[in-house]
């Protein structure tokens, strides 16, 4: 869907991008993670035109962007920024329906869509439609922001640190809504972050930049792994990196079977972080997972199971 083909940019003696390949395949959620200055917004603008590449190529569905008119290809891909950037004196509704007016929808059309996707963010259109950004907190125009990159239903969504700027609690939120948003729309989304922890709870795959080049790409649990290149190891010591792996890795695929009668039910969906969590509470050993037939964690189990590359789901 979006290919990378030795892409590169220079700005004077700094070279920003160097030859970087990968492919985004279509509806897979790719995050790109470093360190800041490590090329992830230049890479990413080169997708819809705000960087011209000065070496290499970026494919869309096949075709060179470059051969593509800006403003075209541009409404086709939805963008997403961390300073949000909606209209100040235009109300929440006007803001999401700004690309489908440019496209020329009629009005019913454009009035449906956007209670459609205020909706969808976890937004109330009859209380957020009328309001001016200034009105909303951080998080709330953070989901405008993303009503609207959504709004002409474009099949690419580039979103450029769209959580950063937000408390810990409205960044996980926003991140389990953009994960639902994904499973419920399809779409294939690029999304930079410095954060690892972001990147793990948000992405299936991964590529890594340090200094401009592409350090690695993958699935995301391939790539935050044992191995995971110096660029993250600096990032997070490995120690760390697994107690994130925790938080990822679901409980369901590292129990054993077998009742531990007694012992404190986990929801059948809860992840290994859930599991030991639970355990610290409850000052135990072990925690049964809910589910038609009887299975157990042991906390013995738990710590074995972040770099238990084999049995990891999706890895
Ligand atoms: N328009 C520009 N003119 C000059 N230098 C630039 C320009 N855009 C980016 N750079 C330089 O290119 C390098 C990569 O910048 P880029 O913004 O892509 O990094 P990043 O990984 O997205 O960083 P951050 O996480 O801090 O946003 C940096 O050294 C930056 O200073």
């Amino acid at each position: 869907m979006i290919r990378f083909e030795g892409a590169g940019r220079r700005y004077g003696e700094v070279r920003a991008v160097r030859d970087v390949s990968f492919e985004v395949p279509r509806g897979s959620l790719c995050v790109l993670l470093g360190e800041s200055g490590s090329g992830k917004s230049t890479l990413m603008r080169m997708v819809n035109r705000l960087v011209e590449p000065d070496a290499g190529r970026v494919l869309l569905e096949g075709r060179d962007v470059a051969g593509l008119d800006p403003q075209a290809l541009r409404r086709g891909i939805g963008y997403v920024i961390q300073s949000v950037g909606l209209f100040p004196h235009w109300d929440v509704a006007r803001n999401v329906a700004t690309v489908p007016r440019l496209l020329g929808w009629d009005e019913g059309r454009v009035a449906a869509r956007v209670e459609e996707l205020l909706a969808l963010v976890g937004l109330d259109p009859a209380t957020f439609g009328g309001r001016r950004p200034a009105t909303l907190s951080g998080g709330q125009a953070q989901r405008v922001g993303l009503a609207r990159a959504l709004a002409a239903d474009p099949p690419v969504l580039l979103m450029d640190e769209p959580f950063s700027a937000l408390d810990p609690a409205t960044r996980r939120g926003l991140q389990a809504e953009l994960r639902r948003i994904h499973r419920e729309t399809g779409k294939t989304i690029l999304l930079v972050t410095h954060d690892v922890e972001e990147a793990l709870a948000l992405a299936d795959r991964i590529a890594v930049m340090e200094a401009g080049s592409l350090a690695a790409e993958g699935p995301a649990l391939a790539v935050l792994g044992r191995d995971a290149p110096p660029a993250v190891q600096r990032m997070l010591r490995p120690e760390a990196l697994a107690f994130q792996r925790l938080g990822v890795l679901p409980a369901a695929a590292f129990a054993e079977a077998g009742p531990v009668p007694g012992a404190p039910g986990l929801p059948g969906d809860a992840t290994l972080r859930d599991a030991l969590l639970l355990m610290l509470a409850e000052g135990t050993d072990r925690v049964s997972l809910e589910g038609a037939a009887p299975r157990h964690l042991t906390v013995a189990g738990v710590l074995a199971a972040p770099w238990a590359e084999t049995r990891e789901a999706g890895a």
